[in-house]
């Protein structure tokens, strides 16, 4: 059957599935090579976001719908070329060309004629013709590129299999060079293009007849090993052995084609155009080898641009024994030694365990820091002057227990840097931070990446004070910033040891402390008041787990009181099945029950929930929790754009999620341990069994208990518990210590006794990614301590 067409404009969308660009919309029909006698027509098909001013020419076949009658099943579409002279200038002198207007318009018809746009797309030179400013003719050329250039373009990736978005993407990276691009070396666009991975780009090569044993397939190859097994493992770099022993099993899936010289060839290759770094056997992305050299950098600038002269001493003590006598706790010697040497210091790393007061000694070197310097601590005192204190956590929910705790503004890390925690690239550069002293909580969770962009953005002469509990599993990117900081012993360190808990009874932080010191012993087991362990297999744990959260619901803890904690996704004890599971325990379907069913599960109304990427423009972040309140379905909402919307409810903030965003969340009734890193919750039900066994390490497992405020209830094999305290294996390999061992050694020595190998041997390093090497040695260049002949 040959294909038929229609023109029209769009009248409304009905229905739209944006994960795979499927539209149902109504047609306002201007032509069609079929009979035809209304004046709409329902379309359907994948299209990406359309224009409503726009006339656009569907070609597929008229349907028969079984309920809905006669439809048009489109299967390509384009802008529909104005070819008369009147809608030329109709089409000039639309929005899509702002400041044209139909003078103009008429102009450009009458100059280039009626074959205006074909002329502007194959000789763009044509726009220097017309009586238009340069960059209005910019703005024209790119525009009618953007309309009709890219279709031919992308109709070509939509025949090599992309869809939509990501054919854009190629599009609008490498415009009219696209497709030489993709048949010469599409691995290209693994770095290039968001979405594209390894695997679709060693397709396309092979769909194009590139050689399996070519050097861009060896280096796209080594590349993409390097980075999967940096992220894998948290590591920041790998041995060699590691990159070409992976690298090799990719490429060779059937035949043994890349040999080891082809990947010491491209790895040469590689290094040599800076996307890899390397450091004896140490493997790094040139990025992940930067944010080190960088991190050991900033924070040798920041201890060197603090002026500690400036600051005074007996006021200092003054304040001290002010905050000492006045406060209604008594702090301790430790706490005490916290506050004193984060007023004094640049740099102050604050570790302890829960329940240790961090965040009483945040408040009191809060009020101690204001005190000493005479400053209000109320915002309504600054509108027009930064507020001196900044406070900020990686998550949402950290965030805001700081800020609870406190009583002043506190904001996520990413919000701090006016950054989304959806950029297409990693940003080299933020927003500069204002204010006097910077103390960030939960640093723990903070990667190495992220940490960089952190000390980029402190401002010269601010106070930096980093707490966290170095015993908390690190970061989920690599990197573990906080141990590798605290282990350089680069600076002020205070170690809260001492726990104070206002409920003397508390069983759960002993536990934390026995896990911690890896001892092995009955007690684990054993059940007090507020924690108890009941011992099954992966099988037995769906039933156990039904009945342990029903009793608990009945004894009144709600669904954000109580926390299933799991280490893995599959299997039965898995984190899947169990929310599955736990939605048909304490949130059975009804004959009432709205739902909306989106990928593998079906949102109902009381579902927990949690949010999976950081999303600023509604201000909830990765990890926080929140419960489905209502749902409007796409048939009752007037918004057709937004389809089936779910309104959550996070910790009182009414949110709505249309469907367009409901790839970014996922039933929470059991979450990760990494996902619950920065959160607590009166009752933690953690589940551990020795199908989980790759995943059991102590830092896991005492990240995991240190979760729960109240009551803890384990449940599982003993073996499992026993091997993840046993196992203290988990530390990352990274080479942060090094780095801000030799920064800080050439800094702080003086002049006359830096030797010339010292010197070359850091400055090596760091001297090729621009980092200035003369810390510390102001109005001095490294050449004059070499001897160059
Ligand atoms: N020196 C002290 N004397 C008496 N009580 C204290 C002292 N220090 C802290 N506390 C109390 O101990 C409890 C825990 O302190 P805090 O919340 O500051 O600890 P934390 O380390 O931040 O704990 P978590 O990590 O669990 O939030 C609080 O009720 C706090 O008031």
């Amino acid at each position: 059957m040959s294909d038929e067409y229609l023109v029209g404009k769009i009248q409304a969308v009905f229905f739209e599935k944006p994960e795979d660009y499927f539209k149902i919309m109504l047609i306002k029909v201007q032509e069609t090579s079929f009979t035809w006698s209304d004046a709409e027509i329902v379309v359907t098909g994948t299209f990406d976001e359309l224009d409503s001013e726009q006339n656009y020419r569907f070609t597929g076949q008229l349907v028969e719908h079984p309920k809905y009658g006669q439809q048009f099943k489109c299967s390509h579409y384009q802008v529909e070329t104005p070819l008369d002279q009147k809608a030329l200038v109709a089409y000039f002198s639309s929005e899509q060309f702002p400041g044209i207007g139909k003078k103009t318009a008429t102009k450009i018809v009458d100059i280039l004629g009626e074959q205006a746009i074909n002329l502007l797309i194959t000789q763009p030179a044509a726009v220097k013709k017309l009586p238009l400013s340069t960059t209005k003719q910019k703005l024209l050329l790119e525009q009618v590129q953007s309309s009709y250039q890219s279709q031919e373009i992308i109709l070509q990736l939509n025949q090599l299999g992309f869809g939509n978005k990501i054919a854009l993407r190629i599009y609008h990276y490498y415009h009219e060079k696209t497709l030489e691009v993709l048949q010469t070396n599409p691995y290209q666009l693994i770095q290039d293009v968001k979405g594209i991975g390894f695997r679709r780009a060693d397709q396309l090569a092979l769909n194009f007849g590139l050689a399996s044993d070519s050097p861009q397939r060896a280096a796209a190859g080594l590349l993409h090993v390097l980075s999967m097994l940096t992220n894998s493992t948290g590591n920041t770099y790998c041995t060699k052995a590691d990159l070409f022993n992976y690298t090799l099993k990719l490429l060779n899936v059937a035949d043994q084609v890349v040999t080891t010289d082809d990947l010491e060839q491209a790895l040469k290759k590689l290094i040599a155009e800076n996307e890899i770094a390397v450091d004896q056997d140490c493997y790094f992305l040139q990025k992940l080898y930067e944010n080190e050299w960088s991190i050991a950098r900033q924070l040798s600038l920041i201890e060197t641009s603090f002026q500690n002269e400036l600051i005074n001493q007996s006021r200092v003590e003054q304040v001290f024994k002010q905050i000492a006598q006045n406060s209604a706790i008594t702090y301790d010697q430790n706490q005490l030694l916290a506050i004193q040497q984060g007023l004094t210091h640049s740099v102050l790393l604050l570790t302890g365990g829960p329940g240790t007061g961090k965040t009483t000694i945040i408040n009191g070197l809060v009020n101690a820091f204001a005190t000493l310097h005479e400053y209000s601590l109320d915002p309504a005192d600054y509108e027009d002057t930064a507020f001196p204190v900044v406070l900020a956590a990686p998550t949402g929910r950290a965030a805001k227990h700081l800020m609870e705790s406190t009583n002043l503004p506190a904001s996520t890390i990413h919000r701090l840097l006016g950054l989304t925690g959806q950029e297409e690239a990693e940003p080299s550069e933020t927003n500069e931070i204002q204010g006097k002293i910077l103390i960030v909580d939960e640093v723990s969770m903070v990667d190495t990446a992220l940490f960089d962009l952190l000390l980029k953005a402190i401002p010269a002469g601010m106070q930096l004070v980093l707490v966290g509990d170095q015993d908390q599993l690190p970061s989920v990117g690599p990197g573990q910033v906080f141990h590798d900081l605290i282990q350089s012993q680069a600076f002020s360190t205070v170690n809260l040891e001492k726990i104070y808990r206002q409920d003397q009874d508390s069983t759960i932080v002993d536990l934390a402390r026995q896990i911690n010191l890896g001892e092995v012993n009955t007690k684990l087991f054993q059940n007090f008041a507020d924690r108890s362990f009941f011992d099954c297999n992966a099988n037995q744990v769906s039933h156990v787990l039904q009945q342990i959260v029903v009793k608990s619901r009945d004894k009144g803890f709600s669904l954000n009181d109580m926390q299933i904690l799991a280490p893995m996704y599959r299997g039965p004890a898995g984190i899947d099945h169990l929310n599955q599971l736990m939605q048909e325990t304490l949130n059975p379907l009804t004959l009432e029950t709205k739902s909306v069913k989106f990928g593998d599960v079906q949102y109902r109304i009381g579902d927990k929930v949690v949010q999976l990427v950081n999303d600023v423009e509604k201000n909830v972040f990765n990890g926080e929790t929140g419960i489905v309140e209502g749902i409007t379905l796409a048939k009752d909402n007037p918004d057709k754009k937004q389809g089936d919307v779910l309104h959550l409810d996070f910790d009182g903030r009414q949110i709505a999620y249309a469907r367009a965003d409901l790839k970014n969340i996922s039933l929470a009734y059991c979450t990760s341990i990494h996902k619950a890193q920065g959160s607590e919750f009166p009752l933690v039900i953690l589940i551990l069994v020795k199908q989980h066994a790759r995943m059991l390490k102590r830092n896991l497992l005492y990240t995991a208990i240190t979760r729960a405020k109240s009551k803890l209830i384990m449940l599982g094999n003993h073996e499992a518990f026993e091997q993840a305290v046993r196992d203290d294996s988990s530390q990352r390999q990274t080479r942060l210590l090094q780095r801000i061992q030799s920064t800080f050694k050439l800094a702080k020595k003086p002049l006359d006794q830096i030797d010339d190998h010292d010197l070359v041997l850091t400055l090596n390093k760091i001297q090729t990614h621009q980092i200035d090497p003369m810390i510390g040695l102001d109005g001095t260049t490294p050449f004059d301590f070499m001897d160059i002949n």
